[in-house]
């Protein structure tokens, strides 16, 4: 089975307005609402992708309620964790750029940390776990650390897609495959990275730090996939950008699912791209369709380390 976990999920507000005037009211149009958060998301997309998964994390209160029955309603099982507080909810404001403002996030008890360590101690080899997304902020930066080793413990295949000091802390841990975006591997080697090689550059670094696979979204240039013997290049698809949020998590659900398939590793990459790009060509998250009429509308270059 795969776990996503969300240990800060978020209710997802989409709202447009056509210029944004700070310190003014502005009326928002076609407002939208989403069960959010990275691995909340992995999940929506892997089922579109047909691949069985049971989301968990923690959630609470009536934005809890919305992101368990919306997932449930879509046909994704979910085993989460109530917490006292309200889950998030993040603001996603659309006006010629989009804007982004998440919440941090609720008080987590060790209480109902201990229940989450618990569902990971009855994982197996069979699974796959996915970290996604930041942590609460009253959650040690190390937490994802101490869960990974629990699951690979187990034999648990761990998966990484977060960012700042929570991704710090993962440096050195053998995870499977970590997914950070271009800026989030800038920040991680205090560098700038501002072009493919570079991506590639700090990629490989990342690789030897312990990582099966390196997978670094570039917006719309596309991606960099990195292995201990290989590096694939695709140039993102053409499309109109609608909603890039979500696009990084479907670019990990992807992967994940063309691996599922038995794929190979460039025919995953070629999934995971699509997945990407059908997304931000979508004001939700892209569905099967989208992503098949992508698949093999781009070129992935390849070279050997
Ligand atoms: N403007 C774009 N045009 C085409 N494809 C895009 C564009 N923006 C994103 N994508 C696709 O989505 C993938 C992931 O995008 P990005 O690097 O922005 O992820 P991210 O920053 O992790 O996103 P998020 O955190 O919102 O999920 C890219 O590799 C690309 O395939
Ligand atoms: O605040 P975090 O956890 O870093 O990111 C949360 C978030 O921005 O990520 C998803 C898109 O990737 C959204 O659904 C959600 O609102």
């Amino acid at each position: 089975m795969i776990y996503t976990c969300t240990l800060n999920p978020s209710v997802d507000y989409i709202l447009h307005v056509d210029q944004l005037n700070e310190g003014k009211l502005n009326r928002g149009s076609s407002p939208a609402y989403y069960p959010g958060g990275k691995g909340v998301n992995v999940s929506r997309i892997l089922n579109r992708l047909d691949t069985k998964n049971t989301a968990i994390g923690f959630v609470g209160g009536f934005t809890g309620t919305f992101i368990t029955d919306a997932l449930e309603a879509e046909g994704v099982e979910t085993q989460f964790i109530k917490t006292d507080y309200p889950t998030r909810i993040n603001l996603k404001l659309k006006s010629h750029v989009e804007t982004e403002i998440n919440g941090p996030g609720g008080q987590i008890h060790d209480l109902v940390l201990d229940q989450l360590k618990k569902q990971i101690k009855q994982m197996t080899s069979d699974d796959t776990l996915v970290l996604a997304g930041s942590l609460p902020k009253s959650v040690p930066s190390n937490l994802y650390v101490e869960l990974a080793q629990q699951a690979q413990v187990r034999g648990v295949r761990v998966i990484a897609d977060t960012s700042s000091d929570s991704l710090k802390a993962l440096l050195g841990v053998p995870l499977f495959l970590v997914k950070p975006n271009q800026d989030e591997l800038a920040e991680l080697f205090d560098v700038k990275i501002d072009s493919v090689e570079k991506a590639i550059e700090y990629g490989k670094r990342l690789q030897e730090k312990g990582a099966e696979h390196v997978l670094i979204s570039m917006g719309s240039i596309g991606a960099v996939y990195i292995n201990d013997k290989q590096v694939m290049i695709a140039k993102a698809p053409k499309g109109e950008v609608i909603n890039t949020v979500g696009a990084g998590d479907s670019t990990v659900a992807g992967f994940l699912a063309g691996l599922n398939k038995n794929s190979s590793t460039k025919e995953a990459f070629r999934f995971a791209v699509a997945s990407g790009s059908a997304t931000a060509f979508k004001e939700d998250l892209a569905e099967k369709k989208d992503v098949e009429a992508l698949l093999h509308t781009f070129d992935i270059k390849e070279s050997d380390i």
